[in-house]
């Protein structure tokens, strides 16, 4: 989703051990595979998008990055960009000399404060994260920018980083060592020149997103995959029926992405009338997938960890989410305030008017003609309360999993698998009595802080 995942937050779930997929709403499919080569690109301990200034950029500007942001210097680049060539560098100390409370210093241009790129010590990507972090300390200096043979820059490495250097010893990668990471593509024509690209780019899966997978247009192009591209994994769907499955999986789908109206910003039941209760689909298509040898995705839904647990032992093999994960730090956008002062990040629904009306290809996707101006949503548009950085809250859903499973009795997601196929793992209706029960009840008020969803950070 175009509010959930890009490079940022494809990276921090592979390092994790899970799997980014790119969503397909960028204004070119060169875009969205820019950022699968971000991902590919990405070297541990390195900041690969650090925030940087234009050569045409004013002390204000530093100011702005250090208020909005917290860091003390940026790269300053030739458009402001990472990739293009490297110009100079501003750190606090040079900063330190300009007097901010003057406005015609907060108007003096970058190119003054800087070190100008030709007087820095460059770290080179072909250079390991040791070497680096040997030449900041050598250097005895904060930031080493990392250039490529060009002189554009790649990345930038922080002295700060280095004492909070991280392990990731769960971290997906593919065979060359590098993250894994998806990307989703829609049933349009153009989806074949957009799959080359991403292929190219390195993508290691493909999600063909649809709200209803068994459609003519998914099977054309699952079929155009498979045969022009054999290797790439291919996730079809969305499907609820077994039906559906079935049809998906004669034609070839490696795994199957199952949920239908049952996310937080779906509104496909309310208003095109389909869709399924998501524990039901889960459990009937995951049953008949597992005949076929085939892994099933449980999409949407996701309230919080218990969820997952749910939808594994239902017969997922893993869960996609799209609400918890937005409004994380590593989500797209921006922060702001929202109503009563909160913190929040736009999520919204990739059928909702919002995401339709702001990319060509997404409006492409839903005017059934170039003329048709009648669009019906299939999603809303929200705002989600601030979680965090996904280094705190990944772990923090990761442990709550295993916590699950250590109740439940099983050591793996195949053990648990098998135990409900035995019948010794049950499952037993709860009226709404027993929901409430097993709700938060009864309280005068919660104290803040300790609302549900990631306690324990
Ligand atoms: N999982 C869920 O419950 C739902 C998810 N969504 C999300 O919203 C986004 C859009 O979903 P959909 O509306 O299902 O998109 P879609 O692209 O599958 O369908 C949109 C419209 O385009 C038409 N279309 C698709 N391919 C075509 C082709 N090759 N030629 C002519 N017409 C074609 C379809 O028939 C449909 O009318 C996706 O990201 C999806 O995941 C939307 C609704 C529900
Ligand atoms: O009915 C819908 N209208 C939409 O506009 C829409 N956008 C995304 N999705 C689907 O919702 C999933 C994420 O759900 P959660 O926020 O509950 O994790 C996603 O993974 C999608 O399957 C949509 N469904
Ligand atoms: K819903």
């Amino acid at each position: 989703m175009d509010t959930v995942t890009e490079s940022g937050m494809a990276i921090v779930m592979a390092l994790y051990g899970g799997i980014g997929i790119i969503h397909g709403n960028f204004p070119t499919p060169e875009d969205q595979a820019a950022e699968i080569l971000k991902v590919k690109r990405f070297k541990q301990g390195f900041v690969m998008q650090p925030y940087c200034l234009a050569k045409d950029s004013t002390a204000y500007d530093m100011m702005q990055i250090k208020k909005k942001y917290g860091y003390t210097g940026a790269p300053v680049t030739e458009d402001g960009k990472v990739g293009s060539k490297l110009i100079g560098m501003v750190t606090s100390r040079d900063f330190d000399f300009i007097d901010v409370d003057k406005k015609v210093q907060m108007s003096t241009p970058i190119s003054e404060i800087m070190v100008d790129a030709s007087k820095l010590i460059l770290g080179r990507i072909s250079d390991s994260l040791e070497v680096s972090q040997r030449l900041l300390k050598q250097h005895r200096i904060g930031k080493l920018p990392i250039v490529n043979e060009n002189g554009q820059l790649v990345a930038l490495l922080c002295r700060s980083d280095l004492l909070k250097a991280r392990d990731y010893p769960n971290a997906s990668y593919d065979s060359k060592g590098q993250l894994l990471v998806g990307a989703a593509v829609n049933t349009r024509e153009t989806s074949k020149k957009t799959v080359e690209l991403l292929v190219e780019a390195g993508a290691d899966i493909l999600v063909i997103d649809s709200s209803n997978g068994s459609s003519s247009y998914q099977i054309n192009l699952l079929k155009f995959i498979k045969e022009t591209y054999p290797q790439i994994d291919l996730i079809a769907g969305n499907v609820v029926t077994r039906t559906q499955a079935k049809i998906l999986i004669d034609a070839g789908a490696d795994g199957l992405r199952i949920g239908m109206g049952s996310g937080s910003i779906c509104i496909t039941q309310e208003i095109m009338a389909v869709g399924r209760a998501q524990a039901t689909a889960v459990y009937e298509v995951a049953r008949y997938a597992k005949t076929r040898g085939v892994p099933v995705v449980a999409d949407g839904g996701i309230r919080d960890v218990g969820y997952i647990t749910k939808a594994l032992a239902l017969g997922a093999s893993c869960v996609m989410m799209g609400g918890l994960l937005a409004a994380t730090t590593e989500a797209p956008g921006e922060y702001f305030w929202g109503p009563g002062g909160v913190r929040v990040k736009k999520y919204r629904g990739m059928g909702s008017l919002d995401a339709m009306e702001e990319h060509a290809v997404s409006q492409d996707r839903y005017f059934t003609a170039e003329s048709d101006q009648i669009k019906v949503a299939q999603g809303v548009s929200a705002t989600m309360k601030d979680r965090g950085s996904c280094h705190k809250f990944l772990p923090y859903l990761i442990r709550g999993v295993q916590h699950g499973f250590q109740d439940i009795g099983v050591r793996s997601v195949e053990q648990m698998h098998a135990e409900v196929g035995e019948g010794r793992i049950r499952f037993e209706r709860r009226s709404p009595n027993a929901q409430l029960e097993g709700g938060v009840h009864s309280l005068h008020s919660i104290l803040a802080g300790s609302e549900k969803v990631g306690v324990g950070l």
